[in-house]
C-alpha cells in the first residue's frame, strides 16, 4: 500500500491502493511499445521537451515543496532548493544533451570508425523518499534526451510527488506512455526485472535494497545502476575560523535532517582541535537544531520522513550508548511525529555497531586523529565509498588527503551537495555507476562501434 502519513503529527492523510499484475505487466508494455517511435525522434526534440519539463518544474516550485513537507517532513525551504536542483538537472541535459550525443569519430589501425551514442530501450527507475523529486530528475532527465523510456516506481511513501512528477513531464510533452508511474509493491520488482521488455534499472536506495536489486538484474543480464548509502568522513585538518567550520559542517551534516546519503556522518578532526571542535559543535547542535514544523520556513530540524525511520535512528544511538559511546547531545526520540533531537556522539570505536553502519538520522559522530594519516585510515575505515570533504587552510595539504581518501566523490572545503554538471555516485558498497554530468546520459547508453573503412 502506498500512503501518505504526515511526519510531523503521524495523521494519515491518503492511502492509495497497489498496482494489480495486470496493471505492471500492462504499464511495462506501455513503455516497452513506446520505445521504438521516441528513440527515432530527434535529439533536438527530445531535449525541446526536457527543457520545456524544467520551466514547469520551476513554475510548480511551492506545490511540489509542501507535497514533500506533508509526505515526508522535508523543510519547506529545502523542498524549494530541492527542486531548483531539479531544475537545473533536466535544463542541463536539455541544453548539454545533443552535443553529449554527438557521434565521436575514430581513427583505427587500417581505417575509419565511429562510435554512436544511442539508448538501449525502456528502464526502470526505483526511487527512494529522501529527495522525492531530485532522485527522479537525475536518472529521467538524461535518459528521455538519450532516447530510452521509464517505468517509474517510486516509494511507497511519496504518491503524491510521483504523481505529481508524472503530470509535470506529460505536460511538458513526454508522451503518456513514454514515461509512466507505476505503484509496484516491492515484491513486485523482481517479476518486472526478469519481463525481456525491461533492459534496464537504476536504484537509489539502502544497501539491502541494492543486493536484491543487483541480484535480480544480474540473474536477467540487465545494466544497473545503484545508487545506495554511505558514511561519509569529513576531515577536519586545521582552520583559521573555528565557529564557521562548526556551523558549514553542522550544517552540512543536518541538511535534510541528516537523511542523504552523501551527508558527512563522521567528522574525523586533528587532536589539536578535537576538544575545541566536540564543544562547540555541540553547543551549536543542541542551541539552533531545535525541533519544528517542517512548514515553518524558521524551523531548523523538522521531524524524520517517518515514525519507523525516527525508530530506527533512535534505536541505533541507543544502541552505541549502550556499546560505550559518549553521548553529548540529543538522543531522545520526540512524539507526536517522527521527531529524534538532533544528537551527537564521541568515543565511537570499531566494536560498536555505530563505527560502520550507516545512520540515516541528525546524528554527528567525531572522532579524534592523531595526524593526518591516522585521518586518512579512519576515514577509510568503511565499507563505504560515497563521498568525502576535507577542510583546512592549505590547498596542497588538502589535496593530498584528498587523493589519498576511497570515495567516488571529494569534495575540498566544502561538504556534498549535488549539482547538475558534477559526476554523483560511489565506490564500495555505495554503489556502482554514475549519475548527473556527462557521466550521468552515458549509463544507459549503446556506445555503438560502426566500422567505416
Ligand atoms: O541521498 C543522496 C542525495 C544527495 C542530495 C544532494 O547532494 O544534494
Amino acid at each position: 500500500m502506498y500512503s501518505v502519513t504526515n511526519p510531523a503529527s503521524g495523521q494519515l492523510i491518503e492511502e492509495v491502493a497497489n498496482s494489480t499484475e495486470e496493471e505492471v505487466r500492462a504499464a511495462i508494455g506501455q513503455v516497452y511499445d513506446a520505445y521504438p517511435e521516441w528513440r527515432q525522434r530527434s535529439v533536438g526534440e527530445r531535449a525541446a521537451i526536457v527543457a520545456r519539463a524544467a520551466d514547469l518544474f520551476d513554475q510548480r516550485a511551492h506545490e511540489l515543496a509542501q507535497i514533500m513537507t506533508l509526505e515526508m517532513g522535508k523543510r519547506v525551504n529545502e523542498g524549494l532548493g530541492e527542486v531548483g536542483i531539479v531544475v537545473d538537472i533536466f535544463r542541463y541535459y536539455a541544453e548539454h544533451g545533443p552535443a553529449l550525443l554527438a557521434d565521436e569519430p575514430l581513427d583505427i589501425k587500417g581505417g575509419q570508425a565511429v562510435i554512436t551514442k544511442g539508448p538501449i530501450g525502456a528502464l526502470l527507475g526505483i526511487m527512494p523518499w529522501n529527495f522525492p523529486c531530485y532522485q527522479v530528475a537525475r536518472f529521467v532527465a538524461p535518459n528521455l534526451v538519450l532516447g530510452n523510456t521509464i517505468l517509474l516506481k517510486h516509494a511507497s511513501i511519496c504518491p503524491r510527488s510521483a504523481r505529481a512528477i508524472e503530470e509535470i513531464l506529460h505536460t511538458a510533452g513526454v508522451p503518456e506512455d513514454v514515461y509512466v508511474n507505476t505503484f509496484a509493491s516491492s515484491r513486485q520488482i523482481p517479476g518486472i526485472l526478469a519481463d525481456p521488455r525491461i533492459a534496464g534499472v537504476s536504484l537509489t536506495g539502502s544497501e539491502q535494497a541494492g543486493i536484491s536489486v543487483a541480484a535480480e538484474a544480474g540473474k536477467n543480464l540487465k545494466k544497473t545502476v545503484l545508487e545506495l548509502g554511505g558514511s561519509d568522513p569529513l576531515v577536519i585538518l586545521d582552520t583559521d575560523d573555528l565557529d564557521e567550520t562548526v556551523n558549514a559542517t553542522a550544517t552540512a551534516r543536518m541538511r535534510n535532517c541528516g537523511q542523504s546519503c552523501n551527508a558527512p556522518k563522521r567528522m574525523i578532526v586533528l587532536a589539536d582541535l578535537y576538544d575545541e571542535y566536540v564543544d562547540r559543535l555541540t553547543k551549536r547542535i543542541t542551541e539552533y537544531y531545535v525541533p519544528g514544523d517542517p512548514a515553518d520556513p524558521a524551523t531548523k530540524l523538522p521531524p524524520l520522513a517517518s515514525t519507523a525511520a525516527a525508530d530506527e535512528v533512535a534505536g541505533q544511538v541507543a544502541k552505541a550508548i549502550e556499546q560505550g559511546a559518549t553521548l553529548r547531545a540529543g538522543g531522545r526520540r520526540i512524539t507526536p511525529g517522527a521527531y529524534l533531537e538532533a544528537t551527537v556522539l564521541t568515543d565511537v570505536t570499531p566494536e560498536m555497531d555505530a563505527y560502520y553502519e550507516e545512520i540515516f538520522g541528525p546524528v554527528v559522530i567525531v572522532f579524534k586523529a592523531s595526524g593526518e594519516d591516522d585521518a586518512i585510515r579512519l576515514a577509510n575505515d568503511t565499507p563505504f565509498g560515497l563521498g568525502a570533504s576535507v577542510w583546512g587552510t592549505d590547498p596542497d595539504r588538502n589535496r593530498r588527503v584528498a587523493d589519498r581518501i576511497d570515495a567516488g566523490m571529494v569534495y575540498l572545503n566544502r561538504a556534498g551537495g549535488s549539482q547538475a554538471d558534477l559526476p554523483f555516485g560511489g565506490i564500495k558498497r555505495s554503489g556502482l555507476g554514475r549519475e548527473l554530468g556527462p557521466a550521468g546520459i552515458e549509463e544507459f547508453m549503446n556506445k555503438k562501434s560502426i566500422r567505416l573503412s
